[in-house]
């Protein structure tokens, strides 16, 4: 059933075709519900008249009245501006133009008392305002309140779409349907968390009486958001437990032996948690979805493989896939000597696997000789068939889109195979609860006994050579040593040139070791050479470039030198970090910057030197960068907010959860006439996804 809030944009009164097609293709709104939820990113204060000499550089905005004194013209070519000068009672102050000045200079009246927005910079040792909005001063017109400002991009400008020309839109919107709009929360969540209704939120969303109206309104949106997501994660994860079935592992002779016999340590209690948790899901009956989220170094793989264990021994077979060949190639070497205790086949299969081999390996899937296949996304080929997969293990979600995870499921006619997807990327709960609500999750939130924290310092480039006198000592004591150099695609060049020097000028700083490098242009196979070199201990130092951020094992590597940490974000140098103390040494971790810092590295390098804990590092980071920024985060699409936000809104999100949960537990299909609107709602966002279209 469509609503008025399906009506096309270009029905709205002011708007026509050609506006339609800038709104669609500029900011992606098409209806009228687009536009309505196109809410403005902040408010600004048009009450307020600020006098010249109160005016600082930190004010976001400010607006003055005065006369213009004076216009000029300044500088040539590209450097042309034009200068303006308003005068109050207390002060002069200058405006500039960058480009559009000559529209400016016709159109402005010297001598004419203006009111003048915009935002305060400090140009030199002199404040000015740069293409500030002006409006000739008349006293019949009453002074503004709170003014909404949307974004908008430059090509919308340039067609004289800008903030006002939106908020002029969506005014007329308001008014034409605000009071129509029907509610669609349930009354008693209305209720419990003090909200406004949906109709009046939009209203003081575009078109706010005053400062405590937007904060209500904003209140209400946001949980309207949060919740509407959660209701949809929550009820897909309930429609998936009850509608896909899954095998059943309830044997596990095999495990048990490897349990009694090989186990090469004993498991951490979170991981004897975290293997039962599992355990639980695949006896189920039911497919299992499981996150399982570990520090860097906490022990996922081991718990992988006891996974993989309880599948072979109920007669189906198991694969892991990694993220990236050099991962595969360790994951393999590791597991294919833990699989041989209990009389198991391995194999690894990546894009660098010869013909020959695949031939082999595509052959033993398929009659069920192999018992587990580890590789990259190689294994997601179609020619790639199990006789039957009973468990998938992907390592490091955040590389693994959705398309990805449905190629999986077709693996198997039968049943889909259960899945594991494990990562040490630290998400922080508010965001977990976002992005992997449809999942279980698991954490194994504890270190194997008799790691020693790792110990993080930060130097200049200048006490270089105390660095590399600590990197020699630590070397004669038979460690071995990481230097890490960024390596960022927009100028690939420039930073492979950088870590082609730091190898040269480590070689002749230690002539006396054999030096080692990696870096993303390497062909796979020398960058496996050069791998197993220092997996071996033949090169006592790898130079290298992020390749090696994920998973990388090498106990014995004690030291992690960081160049140029400024580069990195917090989770990545935590990532990165990880790579050492994962033996029973006393590890380093040295991050060198240049000098000058701002205050968001400061703060990046103080966290990492602070604490090791993933979970805390991860909470800064997304205050510091805000969730976009978040590792894979940006493919998710979950994080489309309009106005949450979840570094702020983590109560919000919280609250909204345990709503929803609530709903859901008393009304699973919200049928009850109370969340019929709500029902409703959900059917016609989800128009082509099973769950929602079973009952009309
Ligand atoms: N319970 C344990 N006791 C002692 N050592 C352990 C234990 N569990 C795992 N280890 C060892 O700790 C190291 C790190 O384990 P693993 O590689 O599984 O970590 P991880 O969680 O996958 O970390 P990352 O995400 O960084 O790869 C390995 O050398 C592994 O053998």
């Amino acid at each position: 059933m469509s609503t008025i809030l399906d009506t096309k944009v270009e029905f709205l009164k002011g708007i026509g075709p050609q506006k339609a097609a800038l709104l669609n293709t500029e900011l992606r709104i098409f209806t009228f519900e687009d536009l309505l939820y196109y809410y403005p990113f902040r408010h600004e204060d048009r009450s307020k008249i600020y006098a010249i000499k109160d005016i600082h550089e930190d004010l976001p905005y400010i607006q003055v009245r005065g006369r213009i004194t004076g216009i000029s013209s300044q500088g040539v070519g590209p450097k042309k501006r034009l200068i303006a000068y308003v005068q109050d009672d207390t002060g002069i102050l200058e405006l500039v133009w960058f480009q559009g000045g000559a529209w400016i200079e016709k159109n402005i009246l010297p001598n004419t008392i203006y009111v003048v927005f915009g935002k305060p910079n400090l140009y030199g040792r002199k404040l000015n305002v740069v293409h500030p909005e002006m409006e000739v001063y008349s006293e019949d017109k009453t002074e503004k309140g709170l003014q909404p400002v949307y974004n908008v991009t430059e090509k919308l400008k340039a067609r004289g779409m800008d903030s006002k020309a939106i908020s002029k839109l969506t005014e007329k919107l308001v008014k034409e349907i605000a009071s129509k709009l029907p509610e669609i929360l349930p009354a008693a969540i209305i209720d419990e968390y003090k909200l406004i209704s949906r109709a009046q939120a939009m209203e003081w969303i575009h078109l706010p009486p005053n400062a405590a109206s937007v904060e209500k309104a904003k209140a209400r949106l946001k949980f309207e958001e949060l919740f509407l997501i959660q209701i949809k994660l929550l009820h897909q994860k309930t429609y998936r437990k009850i509608h896909y079935r899954g095998f059943v592992f309830n044997h596990i002779p095999t495990l048990n032996v490897f349990y009694k016999e090989h186990l090469p340590f004993d498991l951490t209690d979170a991981q004897k948690r975290v293997v039962k948790e599992i355990y639980k899901d695949v006896c189920s009956g039911k497919q299992m979805n499981r996150l399982l989220q570990g520090d860097v170094g906490s022990g996922k793989t081991i718990v992988g493989f006891l996974c993989m264990l309880m599948a072979i021994d109920n007669g189906y077979q198991a694969c892991l896939i990694a993220p990236t060949e050099i991962l595969a190639a360790q994951h393999y070497e590791g597991l294919k000597e833990l699989a041989a205790k209990v009389g198991l086949t391995v194999a690894k299969l990546t894009g660098s696997s010869k013909k020959k081999e695949r031939d082999v390996i595509h052959r033993d899937l398929l009659d069920g000789s192999l018992n587990i296949l580890i590789g990259t996304h190689a294994i997601l080929e179609d020619i790639v068939q199990f006789k039957n997969l009973g468990i998938c293990i992907i390592d490091e979600q955040h590389r693994f889109g959705v398309a990805q995870r449905a190629k999986l499921w077709k693996k198997n006619t039968e049943l889909p195979p259960h899945v594991l997807v494990m990562t040490a990327t630290p998400i922080p709960r508010t965001l977990a609860m976002t992005l992997y609500g449809d999942l279980d999750i698991s954490v194994i939130d504890q270190m194997p006994a008799g790691r020693k924290p790792i110990s993080t310092s930060h130097k200049f480039d200048k006490d270089r050579l105390l660095v590399f006198g600590f990197i020699r000592k630590q070397i004669l004591e038979g460690r071995q040593i990481y230097i890490v150099y960024p390596l960022i695609e927009e100028n690939e060049k420039l930073d492979l040139k950088d870590l082609m020097d730091g190898f040269e000028s480590i070689n002749r700083a230690f002539p006396e070791f054999p030096v080692g490098i990696l870096h993303g242009r390497m062909k796979p196979a020398d960058k496996d050479f050069e791998m197993q070199r220092f997996v071996k201990g033949e090169t006592k130092i790898m130079v290298a470039t992020t390749v090696i951020e994920v998973g990388v094992n090498v106990p014995n590597a004690s030291v992690m030198v960081i160049e140029n940490a400024e580069r990195f974000g917090l989770s990545q140098l935590h990532q990165l970090r990880g790579r050492v103390g994962r033996g029973a040494d006393q590890s380093y971790c040295v991050l060198m910057t240049s000098h000058k810092l701002s205050a968001n590295t400061k703060t990046r390098i103080e966290t990492m030197v602070r604490t090791t804990n993933g979970f805390e590092i991860a909470d800064v980071d997304l205050k510091l960068r805000g969730p976009g920024d978040l590792a894979g985060t940006q493919q998710s699409g979950v994080l489309d907010l309009r106005i949450a936000d979840l570094a702020q809104d983590s109560q919000t999100l919280q609250l909204s959860r345990q709503s929803a949960m609530d709903l859901l537990d008393s009304d699973p299909e919200l049928l009850k006439p109370e969340n019929r609107m709500l029902r409703g709602y959900m059917e016609s966002k989800n128009k082509n996804s099973k769950e929602w279209s079973r009952i009309s």
